[in-house]
């Protein structure tokens, strides 16, 4: 018997339908990707059957993508913890990123800019600011280059999971959150990885403004990015 595809895409179990992250059916929603166009994701149901079991079908919901944006930058605040060690490094590392948040339309009141001896110590630092419900996201910056020993392994190492650790952890305190921060997320704040592990100091000062680029600038993309798309998706 010819089934009608129709009739069972209208008797599909609500179970099987797209939730959004707000637990809202499928609707027309609007998403935004960082390229700055929109498009419009709609619930469509799709239905199929298997010969054996006609009443067997799935029913889901058009792929959405959701992205951050780089361009609705309004009201995200950042802070940027930067490592003095290496500081002719760094610091053109710091003034990539702080030109690219300037370049996206950040505000320069929305940044703050934290210096701490060395890598080593980013992390908890960015942790501390993550709990603080100020900002939305943290960029990382410093740069480890290797030396003589196996220092270089600990300190990179360290760096990168202690940077891990502190946007995973960023749960700030009961009791220590101030009211107008209110809108700032509860937890996960994103912690960006700006710090560069080199074999020598031609390959970091490279990476810091020289032909390989600016990974300072591009960690503030990605923290821009990472804050639109955790405020307008994932909160
Ligand atoms: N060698 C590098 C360091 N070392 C210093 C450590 O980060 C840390 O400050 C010290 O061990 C005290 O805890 N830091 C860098 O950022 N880059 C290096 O190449
Ligand atoms: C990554 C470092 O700490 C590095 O400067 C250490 O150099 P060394 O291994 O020669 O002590």
């Amino acid at each position: 018997m010819a089934l009608n595809l129709k009739t069972l895409v209208n008797h599909a179990p609500l179970s099987s339908s797209r939730q959004d992250i707000h637990g809202v059916s499928p609707k027309p929603t609007s998403i935004s990707f960082s390229n700055s166009s929109c498009l419009q994701g709609f619930g469509t149901q799709i239905a199929t059957h298997r010969k054996k079991d006609p009443f067997s079908f799935q029913q889901t919901a058009a792929v959405r993508h959701l992205t951050g944006s780089l361009t609705h930058n309004e009201g995200l605040r950042f802070a940027v913890v930067v490592a003095r060690f290496n500081e002719i490094v760094t610091r053109p590392l710091l003034e990539g990123a702080l030109e690219t948040f300037k370049k996206y339309s950040v505000k320069e009141e929305d940044v703050d800019v934290v210096w701490v001896p060395g890598s080593f110590e980013i992390a908890v630092v960015a942790e501390r600011l993550g709990k603080s419900r100020k900002y939305h996201a943290v960029v990382c910056i410093g740069a480890v280059v290797r030396g003589d020993t196996t220092h270089y392994d600990a300190v990179a190492n360290s760096a990168a999971s202690g940077v891990l650790s502190a946007g995973l952890n960023s749960v700030p305190a009961c009791g220590l959150l101030p009211e107008n921060l209110a809108s700032v997320p509860l937890e996960g704040v994103p912690c960006i990885f700006g710090v560069l592990t080199c074999d020598n100091m031609e390959q970091a000062l490279n990476r810091a403004g020289g032909k390989s680029g600016n990974k300072g600038a591009e960690a503030a993309l990605t923290a821009i990015e990472m804050a639109s798309l955790f405020e307008s998706h994932l909160k």
